[in-house]
């Protein structure tokens, strides 16, 4: 196959040429001799997007999503890789549970990774024996699923990872910091004030600790505040930030309710724009969506009871395509922190780079076809969007290894097979 006349993140335009799912060639007008020609019209080629944080909530909630339907939003999304979380039910801790979500994940459009989870229960030995991609998130305090475990149980995680070497993302809240008084309070900013910033900030610090006293790192999950950013890049460790603590912040709670719950909580809107910031600068390593997909019944409770968590799964590169646009981040940062990042630190060496000898895990975008966001249109479980009415850029067709996952048509769009393979095997 043959991708002609595309432009790539950096200004070049080349031609891609596709051969066994690889691309073998980028070059300048390249003979075509190829079964097929993909004629790119001067848009913009980018890696598939790595994203490894996904709930996909199989087994246990498929009403809220199933590999189908998740793995349908990253097709369309633009999102070639997806990490499985280990919080379903059962929770992913055991051999045994790693195998029955590895079945499940067979169902999948796109390529994947399966974490394990950690929990007094957890059986690592047999676990340890399973292709995981890594171990977490670890959840340091008590999200969905309440897999919160205590700081020995930590440590001891921390160094069978590291004696197994695999690599370790941790959920970094401390329980001890919330605020008792925010819980007197039943308006929906109360779950900001409840979760505090220094509750993530002291918890990024005491992950970084003990990773640096066990001789090993960890991988921060969804860091919310600048502050916890900083941390993390000083004490060498890598972080992910998501698409809703960069397009939203506590001045959308009037419009979210209770749908702007999750953990780490939404931020002010000086932090959100700090942590813009540092995803522009570089500091922050990726994004990830920590796509947590709940549908609305369940989350048309008070803000104490209904669940956390937002979908983001299909809309991350439009919001980053979009913001690209405007020209409030470049595109070569978007490809960086999308693919080329995350597959570097989670050593894919395969995946995130429109170069030869990678895996044709590509995503064709028009940048200057912004168009509205609505939950109507996208293909989650749980029929919802946070960002709702907010611009994005979609991508015109998705390619794992060479294969079509999905494709915008005259009439609407179509869907690939289950190609999706899991990349630790
Ligand atoms: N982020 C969330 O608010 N919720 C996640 C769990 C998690 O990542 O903490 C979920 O699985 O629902
Ligand atoms: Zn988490
Ligand atoms: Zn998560």
């Amino acid at each position: 196959m043959l991708i002609r006349d595309a432009h790539l993140a950096d200004g070049r335009v080349r031609d891609v040429r596709v051969r066994d799912g690889r691309i073998v060639t980028v070059g300048r007008n390249l003979q075509q001799n190829d079964s097929s020609v993909v004629e790119a019209d001067g848009n913009l080629l980018l890696p598939g997007v790595v994203d490894v944080h996904v709930h996909f909530r199989e087994p246990g909630f498929s009403h809220k999503e199933t590999w189908t339907t998740g793995s349908r939003c990253a097709a369309a999304g633009g999102v070639t890789t997806v990490v499985d979380q280990p919080n379903t039910d059962p929770a992913t801790t055991t051999g045994a549970a790693f195998d029955e979500k590895a079945e499940l994940a067979r169902e999948s459009l796109v390529d994947y990774g399966i974490n394990g989870g950690v929990t007094p229960e957890w059986d690592p030995e047999t676990l340890f024996e399973r292709p995981l991609f890594a171990l977490g998130e670890v959840f340091l305090a008590d999200s969905t699923g309440d897999m919160g475990i205590d700081a020995d149980l930590f440590a001891d995680a921390l160094e069978r990872a590291r004696d197994a070497g695999v690599p370790v993302t941790v959920h970094a809240e401390d329980a001890d910091l919330f605020s008792a008084d925010a819980r007197e309070r039943d308006d929906h900013d109360a779950w900001s004030a409840f979760r505090t910033a220094e509750a993530e900030i002291a918890a990024v610090e005491r992950a970084c600790g003990v990773a640096e006293d066990t001789g090993t790192t960890v991988h921060v999950a969804h860091t919310s505040t600048p502050e916890a950013v900083d941390v993390a890049a000083e004490a060498e460790m890598t972080c992910e930030v998501t698409p809703h603590h960069l397009f939203l912040s506590r001045d959308d709670y009037d419009d979210l309710g209770t749908f702007g719950r999750m953990n780490p909580p939404l931020r002010s809107e000086q932090r959100r724009a700090a942590l813009f910031e540092r995803l522009a600068d570089g500091t922050v390593d990726m994004v990830a969506t920590d796509h947590a997909p709940h549908t609305r019944a369940e989350k048309d409770a008070s803000i104490w009871d209904a669940p956390s968590g937002v979908p983001g799964v299909e809309t991350s590169l439009p919001l980053l395509l979009e913001a690209a646009r405007r020209g409030d981040l470049s595109y070569e940062r978007v490809r960086d922190a999308t693919a080329r990042n995350p597959a570097e630190v989670f050593g894919l060496s395969q995946k995130g780079r429109v170069a030869e000898g990678y895996d044709a895990d590509l995503v064709l975008v028009d940048p200057e076809a912004s168009q509205k966001i609505r939950g109507a249109d996208l293909h989650s479980n749980c029929e919802w969007t946070p960002f709702e009415g907010m611009a994005g850029v979609f991508p015109l067709w998705t390619m794992v290894r060479g294969e079509l996952v999905y494709e915008r048509t005259e009439g609407g769009e179509r869907f690939g097979e289950a190609v999706g393979r899991n990349v630790r095997e």
